[in-house]
Order: C-alpha cells, then structure tokens, then sequence
C-alpha cells in the first residue's frame, strides 16, 4: 500500500535506485515506493581533498552514482528510467571524513575515534531526472541535497569495540557501526533524522519530491535552457543532453521516426508539469510499478488498479469488462492503434526474450567445457588454442567464444593482422571459473544438466501444474531428493556443488541480515554443505550451529568443509520429516520450505514450533514472490518444473508459521538470490 502522498506521485514510473545498500532499500520499501536496483559502477575514490566541506563530497559521491546509472541504462538495460536516486552516507569527526571500514582494524580506528564524542553523519542525496526527447536525446535534469544527523557515542570500553567490531558488522557501514542494530547500543543520543544515519533522509526526500511534482514550476522543455534552483540545501541543474540511440548500429536501416502525434502519455508519465512532451511511447513496456501493464503495439491492457490513470492514447477506446475467478469485475482499457509500423523497442525487447535461451545455452557450454578455467589459468589464447585446449572444433570454437564476448563473459583483443586473444572479464573472473570464492560454476553445472531438460517441459508443467522429471529424466520423483538427486553419486555431487555455490555467494547476506546475537545454538535444517552455517558461526563468534541433512549429504559434506575447519559447525544426519530435530534456539531453513506442497511444511513447522520455546525464531532463506521481479517470477516457474513445492509470498510464509506459534515477522531483502525472513516463537 502507498501510504505516503507524495510518494505515490512516483507510481507508474521507472524509478531506480543507484545503490545497492538493504538498509536504503529498506527505507524506501516501507515508504512504499516501487522502483527498481541498478547499483552504481560509480568507485567511490573523489579525492575528498578537493572539497570545501564533507558534505559537498558526500553530494558529488551520490551525484556521481545516480548520473552514471542514468547515462547507461539507456545503452545496457535498453530502457530509460524516469528517475535515478543515487545517495552516499559519511561520517565526519574531527575533520576527518569516515566511511566504510576496509577491514578489522580500520573499524577499531573509526570506533575508538567516536568513542565518546559527537559527530555527524552526512547523506548526500541526488535525484536526477531523465526526459527522453523526440530525437531520442536524453535530458539529465539533477537534483541534489544533503541531511546531516548528530550522534553522540557512549565511552566504549576495549571490550566492547572488540566484540562489536567482531559481530561482523562494522564491515559495510559508514563509520564502521550501523545505528538500527548492534550499533544502536553504541549511541548516548541522536540529535536530528534517524533514518538518515541508516543511509537515507526520508524525510527529506519526500520534501524534495513534494518540491518537484506539486510545487516546482521548472520545465523540461527541449527548449530549456540550464535552470538552476535552491531549495533549502538543495540544487537543480538541467547537466546534459545525451543521444541514445538504442539499437546496435546494424540494426538502424530503417529509421522509425517519432513524431508528436504518435507519442502518447503512458501510465508511467506523471511527470513534472511542462515535461510531457518528452514522454516514450505506449508501447515501450517497462516494470516495476504496480501499474506496471504490458503493452504491444496493438493492444494496451491495463487492470484497474488504485493508481489506474485515465490515459489518452492515440486509436480507439473501449471497456472490457471481465469477471475474475472470484466473480470480482475487473475492466481492462483496450486500446486499437493503429500503428503502421513496428517499433524498435518493442522488437528489440522481444528479440532479447526471444534470444534469452541462446544466452542461457552459450554461457553453459563454456562453462563445462572449461572456457573460463582455460582462460583464467592462461588468458591471451586464441581461438585456435581455446580449441585444442577443449578438444572442440576451430569454427565452433571461434563462435563461443564471440558469443561470450558479445555477452560480457569474455573481452578480445585485436592484435594487429593476427587473430583476436581471449581473456576472462572481470565478471567471468569473479563468478565463472570453478576455483574462484564466489564461483557459481556448480550451480550452471545445475541449471545445464537438470534445469535446461526441465524447463524443455514447461508446457506440460505449466497444463499439469506438476514438476517434470520423469518426462526429462524418465523417472519419477515422488521424493525429489531421495529419488532423483541422491541416487547417482555424481548427480548427487552435481546438486550439492549447486547448492553450495548458491550458498556461498549469499550466505553472508542471509547470515547477517537480522541480529542473532542472542541466540548461541543453531540448527541449519537441510543444511547440506554447511555453507550458511560457515558463514554464521563467521558472523556470530558466540553461536554453533549443527547442519541437519540426509545421511547421503553428510557422508559427503566434508569435501566442501572451509580449509580453516570450524568446530562450532558440527553435521547430523536425519530425515526432517521422521526423526527428532537437534535441539536449538534458532532454526534455518534456507531454501526448504519451496522445495514441499503446504502440507508437508505444516509437517516440518509443527517439529520445529514443538521444539522451540518462546523466544526461540525460525530464519527463512527464500526468493520472495512479492513485487515479482523477472527472477522471482521465473524461479516460481522453476519450482513448478522441478519440485513439489513453490516461491512464495512474504504473507504466505507469515500465514504457514503463525499456525505453529511464530510471529513478530521481519523480512530483509538481501538483493541478493535469497531473502531473508525471521519469526520469533511467541
Ligand atoms: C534445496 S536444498 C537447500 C540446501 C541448503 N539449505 C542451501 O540453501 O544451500 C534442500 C536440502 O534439503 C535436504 N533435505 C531434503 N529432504 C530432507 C529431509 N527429509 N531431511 C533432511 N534434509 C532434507 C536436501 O538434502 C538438501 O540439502
């Protein structure tokens, strides 16, 4: 629900936030405003020397951020948004400006450096505006201020820093504390907003906004020319005109022209007044708002929805009415147009959907034929070395390997009147070859082998709302795991490198998302590898934690044991659905509950809620359903295919836990594959 009145002004347009931080991303969630995550590429490394004051440099850092997120959407998600919010936290003490700890003792520098004292903490926000012209020219419009908060810390005892520092917390946070949680027991007083020490002045925000679309007459006319305007300690500059031309130059022979007549206002176009020339047309479809609405070029289909506008668009109009499956009467605007030409956003949307499979299949096959292992180990090769090294034909070779180029995974250099050499990108170098920390070579392993012939019977998924292993594999699977992963050695292998590679990439997100510290034992049901549990007992030096898991999972955990073997990690082997559950006081079920129908998680919940007292929680790792991004929604699919169970919603995990005892629900998004949930047994 859209409480606040100035944020609902943003409904129904592309707003993205330039930051990756769950702590902002929190803050504008419970505002309820809906926008997408681009996290900047922005390296935070202004020289702060050249400022006048901190906070000038805490603008110009989200000043940064947000204009380089604006500036390569258009060219890299093939989408203009409507508004980029970019924001950049810092503390200052001293004269010294703070920001993220770099590792343990920078964090002891920074907190024996407040102890005691005041400072301030300084976020610097920036809102740029982007209008697309007629001539497909973008306008950069920018608004920027900043918020200062005081804080004044406790004396902090040597014991105290230490054990705050080593809660892990400190690590990805100005200043090296984080005031809503551990860090809060550092704080005498704050004086101003808190949600600005967090890492993002609502407040202030949401007078900025009411600045922009109810009371600020600037206007984004092509005419325009730089307009600059001082609210408070805020700042509007119209900064540039950027062309987009949007598809890949070969593809531009046939110039389709915009003019005014064929541009209309889209649901998305509660633009600043003055500005409504620049909007996109109807069938450019776009996500991420609840009035999100898919739209081709023939018809317009919007349900009516609270933020439902009245839209003029050009063709005919008429209402449909429809009932739904619970007798509700839905109407749904269709609009004729009468287009007499295909537009280029519409083809080059469907062409990527179209293409998506091709993507999927190329970056699986140099997976597991060891491109990216090759080339890490030895980069430079050509494609006639890449290919006797894998043993694969010339021809076929230089064609993956282009694909990987054009696909970001690999980068190839001409060397003069020789053929191109290969080497790894740094997205291939951190996520694609097997050996590196955050590999996620298991789980393409995963998705090639057992995902790929699954999803070739999504049809029959789909009509029989059944998982399809035993059209792919010509098995059935009546228990997924007993009968389909555990019953060959190196399928089992196959499905546990899966899971740990998933595991590893967010198990620190997941284990730091809520503070556990009160709790000192844990039980990771279906804990497989032990990757989340390696990762608590790193976060929270005073808990153990015993992984739960099939006798065939256990025999096998220790070759994925951490080379520093950790002995408040211990396995035990069971069945979770008939054998006594170890005892503890906060239970994980990472990726579970989606794994079984409803029936069978009030199995499961009813254990773990008899064995718990109140106090004791139950932490979820899940892809949340709600406000369906493509990866959620397309993981629903998955489990169809795969499992017999679902994603679900944040409500419908509430709903399933409450009836065993559990409430006082939080949910963190983690941004990351999986979100994290907690409920306390009451
Ligand atoms: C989807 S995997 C998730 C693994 C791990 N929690 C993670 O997120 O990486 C499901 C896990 O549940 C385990 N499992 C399935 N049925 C089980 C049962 N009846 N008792 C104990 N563990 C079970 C599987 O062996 C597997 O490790």
């Amino acid at each position: 629900m859209v409480l606040n009145p100035v944020i609902s002004k943003l409904s129904g347009k592309l707003v993205v936030l330039a930051s990756a931080s769950p702590r902002r991303l929190e803050i504008l969630r419970n505002a309820g405003l809906r926008f997408e995550v681009v996290p900047s590429w922005f390296k935070e490394t202004l020289d702060k020397r050249l400022f006048k004051s901190p906070q000038e440099y805490a603008v110009e850092t989200a000043k940064q951020k947000a204009l380089e997120v604006a500036r390569r959407m258009p060219f890299k998600h093939l989408k203009t948004p409507d508004i980029v919010i970019g924001a950049d936290t810092i503390v200052t003490v001293d004269g010294l400006i703070l920001e993220k700890p770099v590792d343990k003792d920078d964090a002891y520098r920074m907190l024996s450096r407040l102890s005691g004292k005041e400072h301030s903490v300084f976020t610097g926000v920036a809102i740029v505006l982007c209008h697309e012209k007629e001539n497909e020219e973008i306008d950069y419009q920018l608004i920027d201020f900043y918020e200062e908060t005081k804080v004044k810390f406790a004396d902090l005892s040597e014991d105290m820093l230490w054990e705050y520092i080593n809660s892990g917390e400190p690590m990805d946070k100005a200043g090296g504390y984080g005031i809503q949680a551990l860090g809060g027991m550092l704080v005498e007083f704050v004086h101003g907003d808190f949600l600005n020490v967090v890492g993002f002045p609502l407040n202030h925000f949401c007078k900025q906004l009411d600045l922009i679309y109810n009371r600020c007459p600037f206007s984004s006319d092509e005419e325009s020319a730089s307009v600059e305007l001082h609210h408070n300690s805020s700042h509007t500059t119209l900064i540039e005109s950027q062309h987009s031309s949007k598809l890949p130059p070969q593809s531009t022979h046939s110039p389709i022209i915009f003019t005014k007549d064929n541009l209309s206002s889209s649901p998305r176009s509660n633009s600043p007044p003055g500005s409504q020339t620049h909007q996109k047309s109807p069938s450019v479809k776009r996500k991420g708002s609840e009035s999100e609405v898919g739209e081709s070029s023939r018809t317009l289909v919007n349900s009516l929805s609270k933020h439902t506008d009245k839209r003029e668009i050009q063709g005919s109009n008429h209402t449909l009415p429809t009932m739904t499956s619970r007798g509700q009467l839905i109407e749904f605007n269709v609009t004729e147009h009468e287009d007499s030409e295909p537009k280029k956003e519409d083809l080059q949307q469907i062409i990527q959907l179209m293409d998506g499979f091709k993507a999927s299949k190329a970056l699986f096959t140099a997976s597991k034929m060891g491109v990216f292992d090759l080339l890490q180990r030895k980069p430079g090769l050509d494609a006639a070395q890449v290919a006797q090294e894998i043993k694969a034909a010339v021809k076929g070779t230089e064609g993956l390997l282009g694909a990987c180029v054009s696909l970001g995974l690999l980068q190839s250099k001409e060397k003069s009147s020789q053929r191109p050499v290969y080497k790894n990108t740094d997205l291939a170098t951190r996520y694609l070859w097997s050996d590196s920390p955050f590999s996620l070579h298991g789980y393409i392993q995963h998705c090639n082998e057992t995902l790929w012939p699954l999803f070739s019977h999504l049809e029959s998924a789909v009509r029989e709302g059944t998982n399809q292993h035993e059209r792919a594999f010509g098995k059935k699977a009546n228990d997924l795991f007993q009968d389909t992963y555990y019953n060959n050695q190196s399928v089992k292998l196959r499905f546990m490198n899966a899971m740990h590679s998933i595991a590893k990439v967010t198990g620190k997100a997941v284990a730091t998302a809520f503070d556990l510290s009160s709790y000192k034992t844990a039980c990771d049901l279906g804990g497989c590898t032990g990757a989340i549990a390696y990762e608590l007992t790193k976060a929270h030096p005073e808990m153990s934690v015993t992984v739960f898991d099939l006798p065939e999972v256990v025999e096998m955990s220790e070759h994925f044991h951490p080379s520093h073997t950790d002995n408040r990690v211990s396995f035990v082997a069971g069945d979770f659905f008939k054998d006594e559950l170890p005892k503890a006081d906060l239970y994980i079920l990472a990726r579970i509950l989606h794994d079984w129908p409803d029936e069978k998680v009030h199995i499961l919940l009813k254990k773990i809620g008899d064995a718990c007292t109140p106090g004791c929680a139950v932490l979820l790792a899940e892809t949340m359903l709600d406000g369906q991004t493509a990866y959620s929604a397309l993981q629903g699919l998955n489990m169809l295919a795969q499992t017999e169970g679902m994603e679900r919603t944040e409500s419908q995990y509430a709903d399933l836990l409450s009836k065993h005892g559990f409430g006082d629900t939080r949910v963190v998004r983690t941004m990351n594959f999986l979100d994290a949930f907690l409920a306390v047994k009451m």
